[in-house]
């Protein structure tokens, strides 16, 4: 608790923000909230994803085998590795990449990669997350990177979730928005028929993603995806991994669950850690 709180205290006094702080013995949870000086200044979406990000990244040393994420968020996470290598603050690491995106993106700033095949276990994972619920469970995969993300983080000793406030939900799949499932293409519809009346009691629908050239998106896997909409948030996000994992030619889903160790949440009013 107490190392969680001066990693975010001391990166925001950098940015020249004002802090409060506040955070219960008994609570897993540290609120830093921050006001700029003079006048408040609206932070964009982005600036709250980097904000979250850079925090994450302050728990990074020397010797770490990282797990580098995918989307919007983690870009953030990458690229200030990327800098912290360049002018030498961070030295001694090597990254496994979660996407051919992230891998692409790590090349380009000269981080060093490797596989699970040479390095089996992480020290820190740093991902961004689609759906947070109160356990810190998540949905995650709506850029498509879910398998391999769900390989990597699952063999960190930490794995630190970073986003921003629009991703807190009560209840996983209570978004209204895409639950990802990563199918074979062979009979792709078979599965999809069956995951749609597995989920019927929750008002669920299923479609297959389709790419912008209006064919099926295909994941760097060679697979496709079917994502589930949720009227109603799941009841027992366990039960549900358990039953998707049931039907054959499913490859990975998108629950994230028991995994995260820590989640950082950047909003309006400041950054939240809330620990396991
Ligand atoms: O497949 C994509 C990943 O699970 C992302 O980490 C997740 O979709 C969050 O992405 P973003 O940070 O762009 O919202």
């Amino acid at each position: 608790m107490a190392s969680s709180l001066s990693f975010v205290s001391s990166s925001l006094r950098t940015s020249s923000l004002t802090l409060r702080t506040s955070s219960s013995p008994s609570s897993s949870r540290t609120s830093v909230s921050f006001s700029i000086k003079s006048q408040s200044v609206a932070l964009s979406q982005d600036d709250l994803k980097k904000l979250a990000a850079e925090k994450a990244v302050e728990a990074i040393k020397p010797g770490m085998v990282l797990g580098l994420g995918t989307g919007s968020t983690a870009a953030f996470a990458v690229d200030q590795i990327g800098k912290l290598l360049s002018s030498g603050e961070l030295y001694d690491i090597v990254g496994i990449p979660t996407s051919k995106r992230t891998e692409e993106q790590a090349r380009s700033l000269g981080i060093p990669l490797v596989g699970l095949d040479t390095h089996p276990r992480i020290d820190l994972a740093i991902d961004g997350a689609d759906e947070v619920d109160p356990n810190l469970d998540l949905v995650k995969g709506r850029g498509g990177a879910l398998l391999r993300e769900k390989m990597v983080e699952a063999v960190a000793e930490k794995f630190i979730v970073v986003a921003d406030d629009t991703k807190l939900v009560k209840g996983l799949g209570g978004s209204g928005l895409a639950m990802p499932v990563e199918v074979v293409q062979f009979c792709w519809n078979f599965n999809l028929i069956r995951l749609k009346d597995l989920f019927k009691e929750f008002g669920c629908d299923a479609k297959l993603r389709i790419d912008g050239d209006g064919k099926p998106y295909v994941t760097d896997n060679s697979n496709y995806i079917i994502d589930l909409y949720f009227e109603n948030p799941l009841k027992d996000g366990f039960a549900a991994a358990r039953e998707i994992g049931k039907f054959q030619g499913v490859v990975e889903h998108g629950l994230f669950l028991g995994m995260a160790t820590s989640v950082i949440i950047a909003g309006k009013n400041g950054v939240e850690v809330m620990n396991k």
